[in-house]
């Protein structure tokens, strides 16, 4: 089944789906720029961008098609750009009411403390630090390098503990879901180690799960394993399309995403 939806003569906005998103946070405002700019990039019918104020201007101001009310998702991007302990309850339960919402999530960076409270249809996108974190949370003490030397084993074991899907980042990033086979994402080059790079992924896997959404109920066909797999192959494309063998920046990645669904697209029709 193709996870990158191709609009028909019968869709509209709503009809291709909506992403809902609450990332950034007034530190790291940024982040949820790179998110949502990738999530347009990559193909949805609409985002609406739910935050504090710093980083709704500044979303605004790279993408004005971005709605700020609040309303019906088809799935929901959460965490990029907060910090877990900085947070303000009235954050956490906007956060706990997303994830209550009954439509696929994505968890990212500072929301990652919640995953043990997530429904089975959520994406968690931690990079090795962050999983570190999450075990502690349970009581499981594990160093960063412990799961880089061993992501396979640590991405399973993580989507075991919590019954979610889990892109596990790194130069070679690791899918697993509960009972999904697990699928692994070697990047071509890594200057895509760049800051907000993690947070091009988070936008590019929302769009990818608010186009899905309506396929996502029956996790026994493992389609959240496959929009996460196929996020972590976008990205990494987008990355070698932009760097031609050069440096990049986080943004560089969501601008070449455009052509490189394109040429994709094109392959496949082939
Ligand atoms: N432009 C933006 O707004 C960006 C926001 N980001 C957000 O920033 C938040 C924190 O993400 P991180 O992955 O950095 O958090 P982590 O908590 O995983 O990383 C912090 C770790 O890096 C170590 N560290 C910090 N500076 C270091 C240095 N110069 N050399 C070696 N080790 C160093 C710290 O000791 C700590 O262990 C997340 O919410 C993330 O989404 C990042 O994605 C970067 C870009
Ligand atoms: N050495 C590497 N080679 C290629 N890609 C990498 C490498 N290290 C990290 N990446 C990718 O870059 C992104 C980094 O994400 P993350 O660690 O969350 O950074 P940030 O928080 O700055 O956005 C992930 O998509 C990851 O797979």
């Amino acid at each position: 089944m193709p996870i990158v939806r191709v609009p028909r003569e019968s869709d509209d906005k709503y009809r291709r789906g909506v992403l809902g998103v609450r990332t950034g946070s007034n530190m790291y405002p940024g982040a949820a720029v790179l998110g949502v700019d990738a999530a347009a990039r990559t193909g949805v019918g609409m985002i609406r961008y739910l935050g504090p104020d710093v980083p709704t201007g500044l979303v605004l101001q790279r993408r004005p098609e971005v709605v700020t009310a609040p309303g019906r998702v088809q799935a929901w991007l959460l965490g990029s750009g907060m910090d877990a302990e900085k947070r303000s309850d009235a954050e956490t339960s906007l956060l706990r009411s997303a994830l209550g919402d009954g439509v696929p999530c994505v968890i990212d960076a500072g929301a990652l403390d919640l995953v043990p409270e997530a429904g089975a249809d959520t994406i968690i996108t931690p990079h090795a630090g962050e999983l570190a974190s999450l075990w502690a949370r349970v009581g499981v003490t594990i160093d960063r390098s412990s799961i880089s030397d061993d992501p396979v084993h640590w991405a399973i074991a993580t989507a075991q503990r919590f019954g979610v899907t889990v892109l596990l980042k790194g130069a070679r990033t690791i899918i697993a879901g509960p009972s999904a086979e697990t699928i692994s994402v070697t990047a071509s080059s890594s200057w895509a180690a760049t800051a907000g790079s993690g947070d091009v992924l988070g936008g590019i896997l929302g769009a990818l799960l608010a186009t899905n959404a309506t396929f996502v109920a029956d996790e026994a066909t493992g389609i959240l394993s496959q929009v996460a797999a196929t996020a972590a192959y976008l990205h990494q494309a987008a990355a070698a399309r932009a760097s031609g063998g050069g440096p990049i920046t986080a943004l560089d990645i969501a601008d070449s995403l455009g052509p490189t669904i394109a040429d994709l697209l094109s392959r496949n029709a082939h």
